[in-house]
């Protein structure tokens, strides 16, 4: 049913915008494959299916080029050696296959490579070479025409082993036609700089779309091999957009190092916007960073007692509301944080031009992030030359309208996307146009967002959006990146309340299931 829809959307999108690759990065680097295999999990289409589909390309590309000739395949035991083996299975009977795996088969984990492992070795033999036997691959190499590198792609982390190291020697030393799956072996999985040793190859067979790691690269020739994978996974966030904003941490992090969000708002109507907006920024920093954050509501004085009488985990200050003036702005420098929510419950009357050209030129100043959301959202809309690119504005339609002065209720997907990126374009900033479908650009890059329900049609679940967003932004750089995943959050926690609670999941359901979810995506170093 799932994939069905996906496929109208899509076609629904290339109506209005053509081609859909436009909206996603031209080049991969290791964390985006990563992220893509995990979107592709998330949407059933698993590593397994990849594997297959890469192996089977690959097979047919070698069938094509090299028929009547003898290809080695030398196999590392991780994802890429799994691409080796699988399209060394489907060119067993059409060509002289042989096959190598280097390293110890009883420690293969990749499961497709377990897979083709036990069936390709039915059918002819594999010798596997370890530190015990590493020359028995001189007697294979001799005997072939081409080798496939399957060895290592972009799992490739720190020094080669001793191994690996000699392996590559010795193949490039074997003076054959070696071509290699995806990345060569050896070169830095970004930035393409050899390892202590690096494959030679002539051509190189990349999986799926151009790498960052073959910018430089010089082979002969590379092809891109197409494994199948529908555009929705990088068109649509997913839990990869969040894996790819979560920063590792240390053991050794302090609070403050972690980062720390300063929201702005508030007013005598609307004490628990500010609140809202901060629990969801505490509640997601101590969820990504284990213990409390370092949240601060900065808000009229009339309300900072009953916001400092709701949580202890939360400091408040108070501002003049009747005057922001230079003592405030002088409160608000001593404030610790490097992101910034201004706009929830907030009321016109505090926020004059004067009050957020400082802020605005503050926050630039200490390269902070900004998350703009709803009063401050109309104030962008009258000072838009405000507006820059350390800032994510979320406006729903309504919002949009005021600012872009563009109504885009009644708009298709692919024109509403048109309208987003020509706003963020021009002003040179991160937007997220919410609605059932929200759409995150940087005027280059697009993301959809795709609820699956209306849980999160309810009061407050946008306050809690701009804490999620500014959390992330708080210690990950890429604001853009920032925001896809802390709307991604977001709304996966409501589509997976509303199947608990139906329509009656309120913002702070949101809140509390933060930690619990975001705890998957732990990444600790130095344990
Ligand atoms: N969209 C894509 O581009 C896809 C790419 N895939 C392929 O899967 C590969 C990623 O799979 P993996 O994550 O298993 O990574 P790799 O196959 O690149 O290698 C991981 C293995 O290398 C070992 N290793 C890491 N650093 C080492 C070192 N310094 N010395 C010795 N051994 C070391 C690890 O212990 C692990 O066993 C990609 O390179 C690509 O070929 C597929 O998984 C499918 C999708």
């Amino acid at each position: 049913m799932q994939s069905i829809f996906i496929c109208k959307l899509i076609f629904n999108i290339m109506e209005g915008l053509k081609d859909f690759t436009i909206f996603t990065k031209k080049l991969l680097g290791s964390a985006d494959t990563y992220n893509i295999i995990l979107n592709g999990e998330h949407l059933g289409f698993g590593e397994k299916l990849m594997v297959e589909n890469a192996g089977y390309a690959i097979s047919e590309e070698l069938r094509r080029r090299y028929k009547n000739k003898k290809i080695l395949f030398v196999c590392g035991v991780g994802g890429k050696g799994a691409i080796g083996l699988s399209a060394a299975r489907h060119l067993i009977g059409h060509a002289s296959v042989r096959v190598i795996i280097v390293g110890d088969v009883s420690g293969i984990k990749n499961k497709a490579m377990l897979m083709n492992y036990r069936i390709v070795k039915d059918l002819i033999e594999v010798d596997s070479i370890t530190d015990s036997n590493p020359d028995d691959i001189r007697r294979h190499l001799r005997w072939s025409d081409v080798v496939v590198d399957a060895i290592i792609g972009i799992g490739l982390v720190g020094r080669l082993s001793g191994l690996l190291y000699r392996t590559i020697k010795t193949v490039n030393g074997a003076g054959r036609n070696v071509i290699a799956i995806d990345i060569p072996s050896g070169i830095d999985p970004d930035s393409g700089a050899p390892n202590i040793a690096a494959i030679r190859a002539r051509q190189v067979f990349v999986i799926h779309k151009q790498k960052t790691a073959l910018r430089k690269y010089n082979a002969d020739s590379s092809i891109i091999v197409d494994i199948g994978l529908p555009a929705s996974i990088e068109l649509f966030s997913g839990p990869g957009d969040v894996r790819a904003a979560v920063e590792k941490q240390r053991m050794d992090t302090n609070k403050y190092e972690r980062g720390s969000v300063l929201i702005i708002g508030g007013s005598e109507d609307y004490r628990g916007a500010p609140l809202l907006s901060a629990f969801g920024a505490n509640n997601t920093i101590a969820a990504l960073r284990g213990g409390a954050g370092y949240v601060t509501v900065f808000a009229p004085d009339g309300i900072v007692e009953t916001i400092s009488s709701k949580s202890p985990e939360i400091i408040a200050k108070g501002f003049n509301e009747a005057h922001f003036g230079e003592k405030d702005m002088e409160k608000l420098r001593d404030i610790r944080h490097n992101a910034l929510v201004i706009g929830p419950g907030l009321s016109e009357a505090n926020i004059t031009f004067k009050v957020v050209s400082e802020i605005v030129k503050y926050e630039k100043e200490k390269r902070n992030s900004i998350v703009i959301d709803a009063t401050a959202i109309k104030v962008m809309a009258a000072y838009k030359n405000f507006i820059d690119s350390n800032m994510v504005i979320t406006p729903h339609y309504g919002e949009f309208r005021a600012l872009a002065g563009v109504d885009v209720r009644k708009y298709d997907l692919g024109k509403r996307i048109n309208a987003a990126i020509d706003f963020a374009k021009d002003n040179g900033c991160i937007l997220v146009l919410k609605g059932n479908e929200t759409i995150i650009t940087n005027g280059d890059l697009v993301k959809i967002n795709r609820a699956k329900s209306p849980a999160l049609a309810t009061m407050g679940t946008g306050d809690v959006l701009s804490g999620i967003i500014a959390a992330f932004a708080s210690s990950h750089k890429n604001l853009f990146e920032s925001a896809v995943a802390g709307v991604y959050v977001h709304s996966y926690l409501g589509d997976k309340l509303f199947d608990e609670k139906g329509m009656h999941v309120v913002a702070t359901d949101i809140i509390d299931a933060l930690p619990s979810f975001l705890k998957d995506f732990d990444v600790i170093t130095g344990v």
